[in-house]
């Protein structure tokens, strides 16, 4: 099959095998020329393991802390006439350079917000991967969750609470600035959003973990999230996604206290903006992106998800003097500092009005953004010729459920 990106929206429904594999010994090689870290994860399980801030993570695990891992995802593999997903691609790449290497890689595509996903992640870790995970990274971006107790289908919304917000974005099929007006959502939207990405889901994961015997004394979970600045607060922080963050905030809280006789620590880990494709998927970000990065790389302060990945583990979580990660005042570990740092805020603030439709190019590196996003699902890449055929079909140690 020859592959060539399908761009629909913000979303590409073609993936390149050989472009994903190689965006995974990509990070790998970051990860690597890093070095070890401190003391760090034995057995990690990823939950949200096949693309963005989860896959940086399983790799920096594997690859950083020689750490067995344990993925779960919910992706697509190839079918005789479509490509399989980018996760598809970069979890079986993962899973062949792990073997490869001598590590343990395990990994469950379903949905994670299954009891049997969780009840086979339980299985797993129980019979196959020799001892108790000491890391739970909660990863998962998801616009939709069936409710594991009643089948009930619950959809979250990217809008904002109270007033509509009008505010620039930019339209990547005709790489225009638009001004876009988000709605203000309903009291159920606001419920709903919370259902699918606040914490109920990674409690539901601890819990189990934890009674079945599975989850080590002394383990550590992270939960990413997402703050940002007061550019995109109107739609994140203070709309729908925003109180379903605010809501992990609290499950953390929550989880450190009811797990502290098992010494477990439980953080929410707040990232810089990256291009991933859930953060595609949201108004507002993707100018705003464009737009940061150029100030981060001219600051020399760029990174992605690989680099916030080995920052996290490195300088917060396995440090080498075996200290406690700092936090913010709520605990919460801040990886976006240096993308808050007054400067950089300030910068983007002055920008910010000025971008244009004529001038979107030379003023943002709206150029690093869409080249980053056809990257996310292995394109534009300079190693990989697109024209040659490729085979579509990358199986790999899986357990599939429905
Ligand atoms: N992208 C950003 O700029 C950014 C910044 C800060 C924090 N975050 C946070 O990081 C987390 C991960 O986001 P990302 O941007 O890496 O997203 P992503 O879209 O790259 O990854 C989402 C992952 O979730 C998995 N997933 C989705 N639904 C699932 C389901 N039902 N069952 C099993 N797996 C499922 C996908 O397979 C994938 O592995 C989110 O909590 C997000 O808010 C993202």
């Amino acid at each position: 099959m020859v592959i060539h990106p399908k761009v629909r929206g913000f979303i590409c429904v073609t993936a390149h095998p050989l472009g994903c594999e190689k965006n995974v010994l990509e990070q790998i090689g970051i990860t690597k020329a890093k070095g070890a870290c401190g003391s760090g994860p034995k057995r990690v399980l990823v939950i949200g393991a096949s693309t963005g801030y989860g896959l940086a993570s399983r790799i920096t695990a594997a690859f950083g802390c020689g750490a067995a891992t344990l993925g779960v995802f919910f992706e697509k593999p190839s079918s005789d006439s479509k490509p399989g997903t980018a996760g598809w691609y970069n979890s079986a790449a993962f899973d062949k350079l792990a073997k490869q290497a001598g590590l343990y890689s395990r990994s469950i595509n379903g949905d994670a917000f299954s009891h049997e996903t969780r009840a086979r992640a339980i299985e797993l870790i129980k019979n196959d991967m020799g001892g108790p995970v000491d890391l739970v990274i909660y990863s998962l971006a998801s616009p939709v969750r069936k409710l594991p107790d009643t089948g009930e289908l619950v959809r979250s919304t990217l809008k904002t609470i109270g007033q509509p917000f009008t505010a620039s974005s930019v339209d990547t099929n005709k790489d225009s600035v638009v001004q876009v007006t988000v709605e203000p959502a309903n009291e159920q939207e606001i419920k709903d959003t919370i259902a699918v990405m606040g914490g109920e889901d990674w409690a539901l994961w601890i819990d189990a973990l934890s009674k079945a015997g599975v989850l080590a004394d002394n383990a550590t979970t992270v939960a990413y999230s997402y703050v940002g600045t007061e550019i995109t607060w109107p739609i994140y922080w203070h709309g729908t996604i925003g109180q379903a963050k605010q809501h992990l905030d609290n499950t953390a809280q929550e989880l450190n206290r009811h797990y502290a006789a098992q010494h477990l620590r439980a953080y929410v880990g707040v990232m810089k903006s990256v291009v991933t494709q859930a953060s595609s998927a949201i108004p507002v970000i993707p100018l705003y992106v464009s737009m940061v990065f150029r100030i981060m790389k001219e600051k020399g302060l760029h990174e992605g998800t690989i680099e916030q990945a080995n920052r996290l583990f490195h300088d917060f979580l396995y440090r080498q003097d075996g200290a406690l990660p700092s936090t913010d005042e709520e605990g919460r570990l801040r990886l976006d500092d240096w993308e808050l740092r007054e400067d950089v805020q300030q910068a983007c603030k002055t920008l910010w009005p000025q971008v244009s439709t004529e001038n979107l190019w030379e003023t943002t590196d709206y150029a690093g953004y869409k080249h980053e996003f056809l990257r996310l699902f292995g394109f534009d890449r300079k190693d990989v010729d697109y024209n040659a055929d490729v085979n579509p079909d990358a199986s790999f140690d899986v357990v599939q459920l429905s």
